[in-house]
């Protein structure tokens, strides 16, 4: 059984916080992969990080999505960099995927605060976050069947609209 939707969006997009919404919304139950990746690994993901690499990451994430979409009917969110797997693109084809979409001022503003996001833990954040855009808006173009801008729209609002679009 296929998932009901399928998020994916840069770091900050709303992926956890939409899907959750989303999933309760809809009375399905909701998932993240990066959660299933600390699970399987015993640890959190900036850990992954720094013991194992970026590589050893996404091997791992790519493992993660391949399971979770042919086992989890309800709301799926991947990880911001699951797209990067031209696997992971091609495994998307038939989904129903929803592309939140965030400007480089607000997703700089909405991870500013954390530390838990090893690729913008550096000096330059925003020039971090500016490269992480250029090179995967394409792809999540590429994936997308439905793209939601999501700065000057509540969760609500998002998972108002949403609900709208997705029913059959
Ligand atoms: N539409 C929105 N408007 C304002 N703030 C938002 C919106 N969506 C999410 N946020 C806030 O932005 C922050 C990041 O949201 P969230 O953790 O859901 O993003 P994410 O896409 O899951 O990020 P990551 O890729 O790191 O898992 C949170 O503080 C959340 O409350
Ligand atoms: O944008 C990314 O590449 C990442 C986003 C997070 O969801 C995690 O999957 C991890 O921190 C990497
Ligand atoms: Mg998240």
């Amino acid at each position: 059984m296929k998932p009901a939707a399928v998020v994916v969006g840069p770091p900050g997009a709303g992926k956890t916080t939409v899907g959750e919404a989303l999933a309760a919304a809809l009375g399905v139950a909701f998932r993240d992969t990066d959660d299933d990746i600390v699970a399987a690994a015993g640890k959190p993901i900036s850990d992954i990080f720094t013991q194992d690499g970026e590589p050893a990451f996404r091997a791992a994430e790519e493992r993660a999505v391949a399971t979770a979409l042919a086992e989890h009917p309800g709301v799926l969110s991947l990880g911001g960099g699951a797209i990067l797997s031209r696997a992971t693109r091609a495994l998307l084809a038939g989904h129903t995927v929803v592309f939140l979409n965030v400007s480089l001022a607000e997703g700089v503003r909405r991870t500013g605060l954390s530390t838990a996001r090893p690729l913008l833990a550096g000096i330059n954040p925003r020039a971090k976050f500016k490269e992480l855009l250029d090179a995967r808006l394409p792809l999540y173009r590429e994936v997308a069947t439905v793209e939601v801008s999501t700065d000057s729209s509540s969760p609500e609002e998002i998972v108002t609209r949403l609900v709208g679009e997705l029913r059959p």
